[in-house]
């Protein structure tokens, strides 16, 4: 059987990054109240670690008031406890396998942002009718299979869907909620907020009458453009 081992069994240069990503991690569950992204304790971020396969995570049902670095719980990517005294967020085998299949993605977040995961409820992926979903999505955002939660099946079902859509970093897990990724906690945050934005204004867009999807040959401009051009280089 695997050895599960304990922070204190790890080098200095990983203990250090753990002390610098609880940091990081606990203070970007501000942003998820911030932006409006969740309710209560439903929704959760985490960042790997560079220096080993390790991640920190929330910690399960804690009010986001209350989470301090120290509450931050260090799992490997199998998801073990080595260090924090909270069990983890429910979600945490489902981060683990997501940083375990996609070698580029350094953070997780999971919201139930209202109209995002109103998406989810239809099982429709939010057509592509923006130009900023071009940017950030480049494409639609689609809509993962229905998976209960605590195994890390919901982690297979966000792997799966973005093999499909391969510059999404956003699944809308279907009767359940977005689940984003990034190079690090901050862009998958980034992309939650940018999830449930387009989310919104494409339900109003529906109410207004049909929608006009972009062209996907622009589609493939738009999302070059703002990766290789927008912002500061
Ligand atoms: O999605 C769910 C439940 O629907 C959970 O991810 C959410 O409530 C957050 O749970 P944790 O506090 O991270 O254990």
């Amino acid at each position: 059987m695997e050895q599960v081992k304990s922070l204190k069994d790890y080098p200095a240069e990983v203990q250090a990054e753990v002390k610098q990503v609880r940091e990081v991690v606990a203070t970007l569950h501000e942003q998820l109240l911030k932006w409006n992204l969740v309710v209560w304790t439903a929704g959760n971020i985490s960042q790997r670690l560079h220096t080993a396969d390790l991640m920190v995570i929330k910690p399960s049902g804690m009010r986001y008031e209350s989470l301090t670095p120290e509450s931050m719980v260090v799992t490997d990517l199998n998801g073990n406890v080595v260090d924090g005294l909270a069990a983890p967020s429910s979600d945490t085998l489902s981060h683990a396998y997501i940083y375990r299949h996609m070698p580029n993605v350094y953070g997780v977040v999971h919201t139930h942002s209202t109209y995002a995961t109103a998406w989810g409820a239809t099982g429709q992926n939010i057509p592509c009718g923006l130009t900023m979903m071009g940017d950030e999505f480049g494409g639609p955002v689609p809509i993962g299979p229905f998976k209960l939660i605590g195994s890390e099946a919901i982690g297979e079902g966000v792997v799966e869907t973005l093999k499909k859509y391969p510059h999404s970093p956003a699944v809308i897990m279907q009767n359940h909620g977005p689940f984003t990724i990034g190079k690090d906690a901050e862009a998958a945050v980034k992309a939650a907020a940018m999830t449930e934005e387009v989310a919104h204004t494409m339900w109003a867009a529906k109410q207004l009458g049909q929608i006009i999807e972009i062209d996907p040959e622009d589609i493939a401009k738009l999302n070059d453009r703002y990766t290789n051009v927008y912002g500061q280089h």
